[in-house]
């Protein structure tokens, strides 16, 4: 570290789908000069090798029998965040529906989380400046000693809202029932589930906009750097 530079921050912010995690994230991470991973597209991209190569995903002991053959990587700038799987870029594959609908099966089989959760530890380590990392399981499991964990949530319709925005159309009634399937499959698996860390701070963003949500979690990194 060169003289008088900030001790890096790590920074976790978790909750379900919808609550606005990657865009509080991205922009927290670009304002205050900070990597950024969305751990999820991780979870994504291994789900879409599963599905490229024909692996039953009903199947936990085939999906761990393969679970090593991926090479995933991430690029952690929050202008530019990557997705590539053996060389190829997968950001647009990862966001189909076949893919979002079998993700939680797969990123539920314990030898697939081993294999993400070493990833996300190196790249959280090796961030000079410091990262902010999201997900579902970061405050818990992966990074217990961020310096700050944030546990976002908001009502199931505000999130269905919202995500059907994003996919133009989308019934919202359709996509409020498969967004609650996926996060009952998420908080229920054995293997860290989908949880707020008891020292987590809770941001319930059902009223707040999305920069009033970027603005509390930059005041209380700030905060935390300050009392450094
Ligand atoms: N507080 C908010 N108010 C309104 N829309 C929001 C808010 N936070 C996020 N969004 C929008 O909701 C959608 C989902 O947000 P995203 O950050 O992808 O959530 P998550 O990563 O938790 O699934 C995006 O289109 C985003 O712009
Ligand atoms: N730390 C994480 C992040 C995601 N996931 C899994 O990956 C899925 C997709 O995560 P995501 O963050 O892309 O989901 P959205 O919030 O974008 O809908 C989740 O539903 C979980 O099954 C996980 O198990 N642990």
């Amino acid at each position: 570290m060169e003289n008088g530079a900030a001790k890096p921050v790590i920074v976790a912010i978790d909750g379900p789908s919808g609550t606005g995690k990657s865009s509080t994230s991205k922009a927290v991470a670009a304002q205050l000069g900070l990597s950024y991973l969305d751990t999820g597209a991780q979870y994504r991209a291994i789900t879409w090798w599963m599905v490229a190569n024909g692996i039953d995903i009903e199947d936990p002991t085939a999906i761990a029998a393969v679970a090593g053959k991926p090479e995933i990587v991430s690029g952690t700038e929050p202008g530019n965040p990557t997705i590539t799987v053996d060389g190829t870029d997968v950001s647009g594959p990862i966001r189909t529906q076949e893919v979002t609908s079998k993700v939680s099966a797969v990123s539920a089989v314990p030898d697939v989380r081993a294999r993400i959760t070493e990833l996300q530890r190196t790249l959280a380590t090796s961030a000079e400046a410091g990262i902010v990392v999201e997900g579902r399981d970061i405050g818990t499991t992966v990074l217990p000693d961020a310096d700050l964990k944030i546990f976002l949530t908001a009502s199931p319709e505000a999130r269905a809202a919202r995500r059907s925005g994003e996919l133009k159309g989308a019934d919202v009634n359709a996509t409020r029932d498969a967004l609650v399937k996926r996060d009952a499959a998420d908080s229920s698996r054995k293997t860290s589930p989908l949880a707020k860390a008891d020292d987590a701070v809770e941001v319930d963003t059902t009223e707040l906009t999305l920069q009033q949500v970027i603005e509390c979690v930059v005041t209380l990194v700030e905060e935390k750097r300050a009392g450094k």
